[in-house]
Order: structure tokens, then C-alpha cells, then sequence
């Protein structure tokens, strides 16, 4: 980008960097679907996802994170745009105050009322996520739009257990969950671009990979994740854990690509 400095609007809650040296490559973004390009070359996507991996589920004081076992090859993701092969480590989710907004990313300026996180690191490359998060090709992020709708019978099991994480770090074990429920119908057809965490350290590590498809969840489902809170049980002031995303980022000349027509 031509500033030296990205100045990303942090949201209040963050105590991040406020900007991010020599920031190029940031996201989320906005995704302007006639001006992204086909690639034929785009393979469809190869998830193979373990549930005996999922271990728990806990509120970082940004969202909720549910954990894999990210030791062994058990739940991957490879093909798409990758090169290599990524291990999942963990998902969550980034949504509003209300149903009119809470997505990262955009499509054509269009928000969504919430938007999952599937995060994958690279580990034919490295050894851990840790390593992985700060290198350009370390990690592999699948975005999924959340729209108000039916209820979906697979996210049940994990609002179920959000009542037991309201407050900021406090965690439970969690298991047998399989994400592969939580992918649309179709996870052929995406948009991919090379770009950043979108919280603290917002390092520029990320292939995206965001699904053309949404999801449906229940307003009550949704009202749920609501009900969370950012803050510990020892603050004396609490805080609702809503629009927890970071607005939209510039492009800076980067071409997002689509793997349909
Ligand atoms: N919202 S998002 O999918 O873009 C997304 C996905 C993953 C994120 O991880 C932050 C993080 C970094 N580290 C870390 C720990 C030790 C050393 C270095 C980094 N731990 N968690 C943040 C945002
Ligand atoms: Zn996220």
C-alpha cells in the first residue's frame, strides 16, 4: 500500500497495534465479485476432518475457540488453492450486535449478521502454529458467511455449551465434534486471496479461502453467541461479546481470485 502504515480501526475492545508496519496484505476485505479473476487452475477443496480430534471449547476474550489436536495429520485440509497440506487447529466466529452486520469480509459491500473461522496451518512446512502464524505461506483460514435462518441442528451441540464460557478465559472440554457440519453444501465454489490474521498480531500469513455459499443459523441460535461476554468474571463492569470483527482493510492492488464462473 502507498501509506508506510496500515492504520487498521481497531476495534475499542482491542488492545492490539493500532497500525501494522508496512501492511500490504490485511484483511478482512471487501469482495468485489466482478472484479475478481477465474482461475481454472483452482482445485476443488480436500477436507478430512477427525472429530475424535476436537478437545475443547473456551472464550479468549475475542470469540469462542474450539481446539484440535493439532499434533498428528488427523483433520487436514489440502487442494483449493493450497500447495501443501494444513493441519486444522481450531474455529470460531466473528458477529454483530444485531442480525444488519458482524461479518469480516464483504460481498459487494454486503454484510452478514456472523462469519465462522476454520484456521489450518501449514505443516508440511513447519512443526507448530506458532511458527506457522508468522510466515507468508503458514496458514490456511476458510471463511464462511452466517445468514438468519433455519435452525442448523449441528451448531446445537456448541450453543449448547457456550452458557459454561460466558466469561473470558474460562474453558471446557469439548468432543466428538465434527466441523465438516458446519461446511455448506457446496465448498467448491470460493474466493482465495493472500492476507492477514484479522485480530492481534494481524501477521500477514493467511491464504483465504472464502466460501461463495453461506450458512444457516437460527436467530436464537445466533442470540447465543451474544450472551457471551468479553471480559472476566472478576470485572465489576461486563461486557457483551458483540461485533467482534475488524473492519475491512484495503486491497492495495491485490487480485482476489475465484475458483468458479
Ligand atoms: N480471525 S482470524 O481467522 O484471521 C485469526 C486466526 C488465528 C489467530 O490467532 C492469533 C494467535 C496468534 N498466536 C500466537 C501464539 C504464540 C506465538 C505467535 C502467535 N496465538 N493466537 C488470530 C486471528
Ligand atoms: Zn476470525
Amino acid at each position: 500500500c502507498s501509506s508506510k502504515y496500515v492504520l487498521s480501526q481497531m476495534h475499542p475492545m482491542w488492545q492490539g497495534p493500532l497500525a501494522v508496519p508496512g501492511g500490504d496484505r490485511q484483511s478482512p476485505i471487501d469482495i468485489v465479485v466482478r472484479k475478481s479473476v477465474f482461475d481454472s487452475k483452482l482445485k476443488p477443496l480436500v477436507t478430512n476432518y477427525d472429530p475424535q480430534t476436537c478437545q475443547q471449547i473456551w472464550n479468549n476474550g475475542y470469540s469462542f475457540l474450539v481446539e484440535y489436536d493439532d499434533t498428528t495429520d488427523k483433520s487436514t485440509l489440502k487442494g483449493g488453492p493450497l500447495q501443501d497440506q494444513f493441519r486444522l487447529c481450531q474455529f470460531h466466529f466473528h458477529w454483530g450486535e444485531s442480525n444488519a452486520w458482524g461479518s469480516e469480509h464483504t460481498v459487494d459491500r454486503r454484510l452478514f449478521p456472523a462469519e465462522l473461522h476454520l484456521v489450518h496451518w501449514n505443516s508440511d512446512k513447519y512443526s507448530l502454529f506458532e511458527e506457522a502464524v508468522m510466515e507468508d505461506n503458514g496458514l490456511a483460514v476458510i471463511g464462511i458467511f452466517l445468514k438468519v435462518g433455519k435452525r442448523h441442528e449441528g451448531l446445537q451441540k456448541l450453543v449448547d455449551a457456550l452458557p459454561a464460557i460466558r466469561h473470558k478465559d474460562s474453558v471446557v472440554e469439548f468432543t466428538r465434534f465434527d466441523p465438516a457440519c458446519l461446511l455448506p453444501a457446496n465448498t467448491d465454489d470460493y474466493w482465495t486471496y493472500h492476507g492477514s490474521l484479522t485480530t492481534p498480531p494481524l501477521t500477514e500469513s493467511v491464504s483465504w479461502i472464502v466460501m461463495k455459499q453461506h450458512i444457516e443459523v437460527s436467530h436464537d441460535q445466533l442470540a447465543v453467541f451474544r450472551s457471551l461476554l468479553f471480559t472476566s468474571a472478576e470485572e465489576d463492569v461486563q461486557k457483551s461479546m458483540v461485533n467482534n470483527f475488524r473492519v475491512q482493510q484495503s486491497l492495495c492492488g491485490r487480485t482476489v481470485r475465484s475458483s468458479f464462473t
